[in-house]
């Protein structure tokens, strides 16, 4: 075992079903009385009851979240902020409005309530990544860590087989690279496993049978799991390329995640074998790269960056993109393999280390 440092995050977190019925306590706990909720245009009706369950301490909404934090739309929501001079935000919804709120929180230091309605793993990192002119950096901040996460499974059943699927594999994506992560722990690894395992066996059974409780309530946690790795530990290659290639081409996040994943593994698999042995493992299967890949097509995901909106003609651009200021990678970036990595996953096919 190679030495190391564990530090755990400064948060609370409730978790199980119906737990939305605890956010007045929440609030008071905080001492806070004026709330700013947070949606995304979809999920706009959640609000109506957030309303009626604060009462009083219901501030006003913005519903405008949308994917990968553009600035503009934060500076709009800033200005329901002062407007409605909230003293916290209760960000209801996925990635995207987690994301919003963290931004709020980087400008304003506000205290953060969350309740994750998708799989993405946002409320547990103190990272916001934010788009401008077509670029997608990230930041990290001790004021972006949400305080209070509010895990109800409830709030995970409308979730549609698609977006469960490839949310799901986006959570298996931060368990995956927390097992080669540079600085990693025996303890986050153990996590990293139970989550792959985890989310392995429930998102077949939530993809046949969306409305099972308990493959939901298994999927959460593996998702809260992922959460944890992904704000413990460095991620590497493949969030890099992910974020390049959302923030440059506008595509959906999870979908992303999914397509690339299989392909950055097989690109790193050489350079990280025992990560490899752990992932195949919690997978069950003898290929951690292959497996995945099989992961996707048994849950009917998406096979290709074409598919999900990418002009072939961004390939070169994508590459360029990923191999300047690269994240730390157990394998070194190198320009062509990854330019070829990315045809692949733009063609749909099959991971490099899967051929034959
Ligand atoms: N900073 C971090 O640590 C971190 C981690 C993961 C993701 N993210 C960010 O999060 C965003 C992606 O998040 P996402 O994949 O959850 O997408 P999202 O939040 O945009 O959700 C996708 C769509 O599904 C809807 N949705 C979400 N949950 C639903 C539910 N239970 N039922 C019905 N509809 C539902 C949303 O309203 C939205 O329209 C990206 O911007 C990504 O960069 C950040
Ligand atoms: O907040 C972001 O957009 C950057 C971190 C992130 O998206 C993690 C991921 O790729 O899932």
């Amino acid at each position: 075992m190679q030495d190391f440092v564990y530090q755990s995050a400064p948060m609370r977190v409730v978790f199980g079903t119906g737990t939305l019925h605890q956010l007045p306590d929440e609030l008071s706990r905080l001492g806070v009385t004026r709330a700013l909720v947070l949606a995304t245009p979809r999920q706009k009706d959640l609000v109506a009851g957030i309303r009626e369950m604060i009462g009083e301490h219901f501030a006003g909404v913005f519903t405008g979240a949308v994917m990968h934090t553009p600035v503009e739309v934060t500076e709009r929501a800033m200005e329901t902020v002062r407007e409605v001079r909230a003293d916290c935000l209760v960000a209801i919804g996925g990635g995207s409005t987690t994301g919003l709120g963290k931004a709020i929180a980087l400008r304003t230091d506000l205290p953060q309530i969350v309740l994750p309605t998708s799989y993405a793993g946002s409320e547990m990192t103190p990272v916001v990544g934010q788009t401008s002119g077509g670029i997608k950096t990230t930041q990290s901040s001790p004021k972006i860590l949400p305080e209070v996460v509010i895990y109800d499974v409830d709030l995970t059943m409308t979730m549609p087989p698609k977006l469960s699927a490839t949310s799901g594999i986006n959570a298996i994506a931060h368990a995956v690279e927390a097992l080669y992560a540079r600085d990693r722990n025996p303890v986050i690894s153990l996590m990293a496993q139970e989550a792959i395992r985890t989310l392995t066996h429930a998102l077949p059974k939530i993809c046949a049978q969306p409305n099972d409780k308990t493959a939901r309530t298994d999927a959460l946690y593996g998702a809260w799991l992922s959460g944890i790795c992904l704000g413990a530990v460095g991620m590497a290659l493949h969030h890099k390329l992910c974020h390049t290639l959302g923030g440059s081409f506008n595509l959906p996040h999870a979908e992303t995640h999914t397509v690339i994943l299989p392909h950055a593994l097989a690109y790193n698999a050489p350079a990280a074998p025992d990560a490899m042995t752990r992932i195949a493992a919690a997978l069950g299967v003898s290929d951690a790269a292959l497996g995945l890949h099989d992961l996707a097509r048994k849950l009917a995901a998406p096979a290709s960056l074409r598919e999900i909106g990418m002009p072939e003609s961004g390939i070169d651009q994508a590459a360029d993109l990923a191999v300047k200021n690269p994240y730390w990678n157990p394998r070194p970036i190198e320009r062509e393999a990854i330019r070829e990595l990315i045809a692949r996953a733009w063609r749909g096919d099959a991971p490099e280390n899967a051929i034959g």
